[in-house]
């Protein structure tokens, strides 16, 4: 069949929905919340478009009200692991052969659906998951969904266009082949539309996809799956396989046929899965390509020249939205002594008036952290710092799971530029100061650099626009997505395309082109129209 070229229509970021009392949008998120809750899913594990339920179950517990059981979800093991990669490799004869129109057209599709009657679901699913604000799932689930499917079918359409140069006699043409294998997308829990992208974007350009969603949030997840179901895709395209990330990964990561991975997570299982495939890269059909966005200890660095309104705002924001639990968000925080009195007091003042609690009451600014596990983890480092020499907290300090996973907005001032809090992720809300004499800027930027191994993202903070263009400069390794006067979170797709290096990853940049490159394998075809008949050079003839 002979396929026009569609012209592109551009990429637009979807709208954010604000939710007013009284709004429509309201009543219809609150009403599907308490649907939600009322019923009990049956999650099952999606293979080649078959429901499987393994009976080896797992909870989807609410963060906020930690006792509530919305769903049960049955766990992949080895059998199933093995089941799904037979699944992705049969249906991908059919996938890559279908033309691209096809196969966009179902995730934008998707993306339609996603924006308008699935709305409420995928927030309300995300709210009662993750435990976000109704404000938090909107920026998430709703409009980051859309956008990544919209601007992936974007880059796709500039990616298909690049085309080499052809002569009179001969024409020359990339063919954007998806990769030789199935690709394996790990999920992380925090954000319900990177577990919609990291499955999406390698099946929108042709390849098949064994998805591993994190445990704690299958529930939202398979809100995701069931969209894409709702838009038309085909059976093995996408395979849902719930459960122990090392038990299915152990099956998955040695398999020849695996062609990429696309991991969004902890930096340690991403150095745990590269390494897997290091020991086993003699038995693989292709290298595979890996593609991993991983941890952060993100920095503001406030010069003298500062506005200490904007600055607070952004700290507040930067490390406590979500619990401070987004790879972008503000753990660390430099500010010059001259600026420190005001900055303190105006800290302390709005921190104690965000109000921590169940989500479902829209007044909240933010709710539980996702588990027991990060609860216990975040809280033993305020331990550490209310037990050190070198710290003390100055705001919040306080946690309890005896309803939910609560953990108060904390603020640490430590003496100590090395001390533990400055230098770990924590994924939490927990922010530490450290005070510099304002002579001593150079330094400050300094501590910027080299206190921790991530490279993800960054802010300053300054009127002087020498000074913003000497850190700019001086900076540029420290953070995949740079920020003048703003907060270090908050990416919105096709505006700030968002990845880090060093620790934090390997950049490809989610939703952008640079992504949806590695999902593919071009190959070049030559066309040749004036054929030779003999070898010799014509000018070495006498
Ligand atoms: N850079 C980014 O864009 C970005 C975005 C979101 C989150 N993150 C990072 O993600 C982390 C929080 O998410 P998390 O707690 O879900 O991360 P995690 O590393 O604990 O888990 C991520 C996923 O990996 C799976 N997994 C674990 N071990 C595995 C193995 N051996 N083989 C295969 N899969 C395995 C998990 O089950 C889960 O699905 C933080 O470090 C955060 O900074 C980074
Ligand atoms: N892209 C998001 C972070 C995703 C990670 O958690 C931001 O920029 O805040």
């Amino acid at each position: 069949m002979n396929n026009g070229v569609i012209k592109e229509i551009g990429f637009e970021n979807e709208k954010v929905r604000e939710y007013a009392v009284g709004s429509k949008e309201r009543a219809e998120l609150k009403k599907t919340l308490k649907e939600m809750r009322e019923q009990m899913l049956d999650i099952p594990i999606v293979i080649g478009g078959k429901e499987i339920r393994t009976g080896n179950t797992g909870k989807c517990i609410v963060p906020h009200d930690n006792k509530k059981v919305i769903g049960i979800y049955h766990k992949a093991g080895k059998k199933e692991a093995e089941m799904a990669i037979d699944a992705a490799l049969s249906a991908k004869k059919k996938w890559e052969k279908l033309s691209w129109e096809h196969r966009v057209g179902i995730f934008l599709r998707a993306a339609e659906l996603a924006a308008g009657p699935w709305r409420a679901r995928l927030n309300a699913a995300t709210m009662l998951t993750q435990s976000k604000t109704y404000f938090q799932a909107e920026i998430d689930a709703a409009c980051e969904s859309v956008d990544f499917l919209k601007s992936n079918a974007s880059s796709l359409y500039k990616i298909y266009s690049e085309q080499p140069i052809s002569t009179r006699d001969s024409w020359n043409r990339t063919q954007y082949r998806p990769l030789d294998g199935f690709v394996f997308a790990v999920t992380p829990f925090n954000f319900t539309a990177i577990g919609c992208n990291l499955s999406a974007a390698p099946a929108m350009a042709g390849n098949t996809v064994i998805w591993k969603p994190a445990s704690n949030v299958v529930y939202s997840s398979y809100i995701v799956y069931q969209l894409f179901k709702e838009a038309g895709l085909p059976d093995g395209v996408i395979n849902f396989l719930p459960g122990s990330g090392s038990e299915i990964g152990n099956v998955v990561l040695k398999d020849p046929n695996l062609a990429g991975i696309h991991f969004t997570g902890s930096t340690d299982t991403f150095q745990e899965m590269w390494k897997a495939v290091g020991d086993n890269i003699q038995n693989y059909r292709s290298f595979p390509k890996l593609v991993g966005e991983t941890g952060g200890k993100n920095y503001v660095l406030a010069h003298a020249s500062a506005d200490v309104d904007t600055l607070v705002a952004a700290l507040i924001r930067g490390a406590y939205e979500l619990q401070g639990q987004k790879c972008s968000a503000t753990s660390r925080c430099y500010i010059p002594k001259g600026l420190w009195p005001e900055v303190k007091e105006k800290m302390i003042r709005e921190i104690s008036t965000i109000k921590v609690g169940d989500v479902e009451d829209f007044s909240n600014f933010i709710g539980a952290v996702i588990d027991q596990a990060s609860f216990d983890k975040i809280k033993s480092y305020i331990d550490y710092a209310k037990n050190s020499h070198d710290a003390e907290i100055l705001a919040g300090g306080k946690c309890d799971d005896s309803k939910g996973y609560f953990i108060e907005p904390t603020f640490i001032l430590t003496n100590n530029p090395d001390f533990r809090t400055l230098k770990e992720e924590i994924f939490g809300p927990v922010l530490t100061a450290y005070v510099y004499e304002d002579e001593r800027f150079d330094y400050a930027v300094d501590l910027c650099e080299s206190t921790t191994k991530y490279g993800l993202t960054g802010s300053i903070f300054a009127k002087d626009r020498y000074v913003i263009a000497e850190v700019e400069d001086k900076l540029m390794h420290t953070a995949g997505n740079f920020y003048i006067n703003d907060k270090t979170a908050g990416a919105s797709v096709g505006l700030q395309p968002f990845g880090g290096a060093r620790a934090s990853g390997t950049n490809d940049k989610v939703g952008s082109i640079f992504n949806m490159m590695r999902w593919i394998s071009p190959r070049v075809i030559k066309d040749n129209f004036n054929q030779v008949n003999d070898y010799r050079y014509s000018d070495n003839i006498e």
